[in-house]
Formats: C-alpha cells, sequence, structure tokens
C-alpha cells in the first residue's frame, strides 16, 4: 500500500499510516522544494535495522521527486537527534541478522552522503556516534547552542571502533589531528567545540528548524548541474572506497562484534546506560 502512494501524500496526510505500518519517520514540506525527514524511533532514534531501511527508502523517494532540492534531516525529540546504533542490535546477536544490520548501516550512508538532495542536518539535541554519523554525511549542519549537548564518536567508550569510512568521514570534516584525539578519547563536543573544528557549521540560540529552512532554500536555489557535480567531486573517493570494500567491511565489523570480549563491553556499556 505504501508503495502506490506518493511521498507528498504519504507525508501531508501522516493519519493515513495505521501503527501496523508505522515508518520510524515522518516526512514533511516546507516549501516545494524542501523536504524534512524526521527521525521519530523513541525513546532515542537509536538505528535499528528497520529504522535505518526506513531512513533510506524514504530518501530515496524523496530523492525522486524532481522538484524537491534540499532535504533536512532532524528529529521529532527535542533533545535527542539520535543515540547512534541500537546497541541492542550488537548485543548476542546472530551473525545473519548481525551482518543485515551492518549492511543496512552502510546503505544508509552511502544513500544520505552521495544523495543529489542537498542535505541539512538540524541537530536539535544529542548527537553520539551513529548519530554524529548521519550528521557528518549531510552537506551542512546546524547546531543547537545548548552547551550539555553532546556531538562526535565515542565508540571507544563501548569498547568497539569507528569503521575505516566513518573515520576517514571524520577526518575528512575535521581534520587528522583533531579526528585522530576525538576518535581515540571517544569524545563527545559541546556544541561551541563542534563548532570550532568544524564538525558543525553554525550554531543557533533560538528555533534551529527555521535556520536549516533558511540555509535549506539557500541551497535549493544553486543551480542543481553544479552542486551536485560538485559533491560527486567532493564525496565520490569515500562512496568508491566503501563500495570496493562491502564485504570486507560486514566480515570486519561482524568478527569484531561477535568477539566474547567486546560483547563483554557491550553488555556493560547497556547496563550502565539503563542504570543511569
Ligand atoms: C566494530 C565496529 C562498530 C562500529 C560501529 C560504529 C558506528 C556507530 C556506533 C554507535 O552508534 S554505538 C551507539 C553509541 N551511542 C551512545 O553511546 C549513546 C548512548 N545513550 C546515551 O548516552 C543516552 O541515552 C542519551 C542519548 C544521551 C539520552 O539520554 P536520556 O537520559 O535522555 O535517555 P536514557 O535514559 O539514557 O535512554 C533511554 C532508553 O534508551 C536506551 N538507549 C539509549 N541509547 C541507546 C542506543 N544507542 N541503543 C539502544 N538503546 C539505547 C537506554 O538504555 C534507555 O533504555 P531503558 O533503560 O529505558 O530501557
Amino acid at each position: 500500500m505504501l508503495s502506490r502512494l506518493s511521498p507528498r501524500l504519504l507525508s501531508s496526510s501522516p493519519r493515513l499510516l495505521s501503527s501496523s505500518i508505522r515508518t520510524l519517520v515522518n516526512v514533511t514540506y516546507p516549501s516545494p522544494s524542501v523536504a524534512v525527514l524526521e527521525l521519530d524511533r523513541p525513546p532515542v532514534n537509536s538505528l535499528s535495522l528497520e529504522m535505518a531501511t526506513s531512513i533510506t527508502s524514504h530518501i530515496k523517494q524523496i530523492e525522486s521527486d524532481p522538484q524537491i532540492r534540499s532535504l533536512i534531516l532532524t528529529s521529532s525529540n527535542p533533545k535527542i537527534f539520535s543515540a547512534g546504533l541500537d546497541i541492542t542490535e550488537m548485543s548476542r546477536p546472530s551473525k545473519t541478522r548481525l551482518s543485515t544490520f551492518w549492511r543496512s548501516i552502510q546503505s544508509l550512508f552511502l544513500t544520505l552522503y552521495s544523495t543529489r538532495l542537498s542535505t541539512i542536518s538540524c541537530i536539535t539535541g544529542h548527537s553520539p556516534a551513529g548519530g554524529c554519523l548521519l550528521s557528518m554525511s549531510c552537506d551542512y549542519r546546524v547546531m543547537s547552542r545548548n552547551p550539555k549537548l553532546g556531538i562526535g564518536l565515542n565508540e571507544t567508550r563501548l569498547g568497539i571502533a569507528a569503521p575505516f569510512w566513518l573515520k576517514d568521514l571524520f577526518v575528512k570534516t575535521v581534520g587528522y589531528r583533531e579526528a585522530e584525539l576525538g576518535l581515540s578519547r571517544g569524545k563527545l563536543y559541546s556544541p561551541e567545540e563542534a563548532l570550532k573544528i568544524g564538525l558543525v557549521d553554525e550554531i543557533v540560540d533560538g528555533e534551529v528548524y527555521d535556520v536549516a529552512v533558511e540555509r535549506a532554500e539557500e541551497y535549493a536555489e544553486i543551480p542543481e548541474k553544479g552542486i551536485v557535480a560538485t559533491k560527486r567531486m567532493c564525496r565520490g573517493e569515500l562512496v568508491r572506497d566503501l563500495e570496493g570494500k562491502i564485504e570486507e567491511d560486514v566480515g570486519w565489523f561482524t568478527d569484531f562484534i561477535l568477539e566474547e570480549g567486546t560483547q563483554k563491553g557491550i553488555e556493560g556499556y547497556l547496563k550502565s546506560l539503563s542504570k543511569k
């Protein structure tokens, strides 16, 4: 049923969706050339297999409408953009589910990072690890000034490591030395710190969503051919690197996660989260 509805109809009539086919995201259109994809998986927008798959398929649907030029990625939770990968997917998983899960994350990254759409990440809340991956995959990042918020790659704190393509993305975004420091220490940056190192492009005192819409409209006014070719030039190398190593990366991820030491670390981290 979903595939027979146009993206516009789907988004403008959320009541059409019954709870049995929850999409985990909401799509709206604040102007004729801008779409907003709002992450909506309570409590923390963590990326499960289903969540990652849904985001990817909605980006593809939005992309297929030639009128849409810009996409804003945001969250229905004002305090949390995304808590990153759903850690329960990595806790005592079956190897089959774990591989499929990781493929869904690779595919989400490749789709978001290389879309023809100009993408604006509207970071209203915390954005650790996979949340930071989503933000960094966008073309422009605006974040609320709230000093209590954190954004960064804290994988080492869970006893895991970022894959090579996420490390490369971080290096491209903040530079080699800052990336090495941030990754090793699993550092979450405040919005001010993130602005200083180029992890976000703008921090906003008031309504971050309004600024995101403004930026999305500015991007939408730039002629498409030039901006898409430029994006391809800037991002093609990393896309090709991962595309050429999909299987190797799945093998690396599943081996790393299924190792007993990693499992103990993940269990401990999950316990510390639920004890808070
Ligand atoms: C081998 C290589 C692997 C490479 C993979 C590289 C890529 C990405 C890795 C990741 O993304 S791993 C995930 C990293 N994320 C985090 O460390 C964030 C953890 N969460 C938090 O810090 C906090 O939850 C928060 C986001 C700051 C929100 O805090 P708040 O106080 O508002 O909410 P909580 O009470 O902590 O959480 C509510 C509820 O959600 C559960 N939960 C939180 N985060 C996750 C998550 N990422 N996955 C699954 N579940 C999560 C948390 O346990 C609570 O559950 P209950 O106790 O209510 O059952």
